[in-house]
């Protein structure tokens, strides 16, 4: 990572740093209650799985043909979906080499931070645990997991 990306991840650090010290404060750890407090630390978790996702690639497998785009897909054929490309295209993010949380986030000034795209696989550009029905079960506590852990170890 170059000059640059070093300097947006100090600066991200600083800022979940900032989060956690006014909502949860100096001498406590980050605990589960906290987290959807933490808008922030929740769209890092985020950024972070789009950035680097840990599964690149899911499979499934066609039970009739079909077409997509201008491929024609013969019934029993195992298709393999890059996750990975689709959270790194150009056309569906804007700058994706970029660490950028802000991203998952609208309205930073408001006093409510709405979230955009949920992790529920329901926003096709945003696929980190998959989506449908074998989509991962263990989303929400990997996510919680993650959020509670880089909470507390900054
Ligand atoms: C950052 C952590 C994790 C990531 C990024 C992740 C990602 C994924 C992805 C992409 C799939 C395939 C989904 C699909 O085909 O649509 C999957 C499946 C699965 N994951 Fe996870 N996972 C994580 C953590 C966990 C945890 C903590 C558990 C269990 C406690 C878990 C249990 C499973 C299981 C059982 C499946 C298979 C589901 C099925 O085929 O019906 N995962 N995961």
């Amino acid at each position: 990572m170059g000059h640059d990306g070093a300097h947006q991840l100090s600066t991200c650090l600083l800022k979940i740093k900032e989060e956690i010290d006014f909502i949860v404060g100096f001498t406590r750890l980050v605990k589960e209650l906290n987290v959807p407090n933490l808008p922030y630390l929740q769209a890092v978790v985020k950024e972070t799985l789009r950035f680097h996702t840990s599964t690149p690639l899911i499979i499934r497998e066609c039970i009739q043909d079909c077409k997509i785009d201008s491929y024609d897909i013969k019934a029993n054929t195992r298709v393999m979906i890059s996750v990975f490309a689709i959270m790194q295209d150009s056309n569906l993010w804007e700058d994706p080499n970029e660490f950028i949380p802000e991203r998952f986030l609208v309205n930073l000034c408001e006093k409510t931070v709405d979230h955009v795209m949920e992790m529920k696989g329901q926003d096709f550009r945003y696929v980190p645990f998959g989506s449908g029905m074998r989509r991962c079960p263990g989303a929400a506590l990997a996510s919680m997991v993650m959020q509670i852990t880089i909470g507390r170890l900054v």
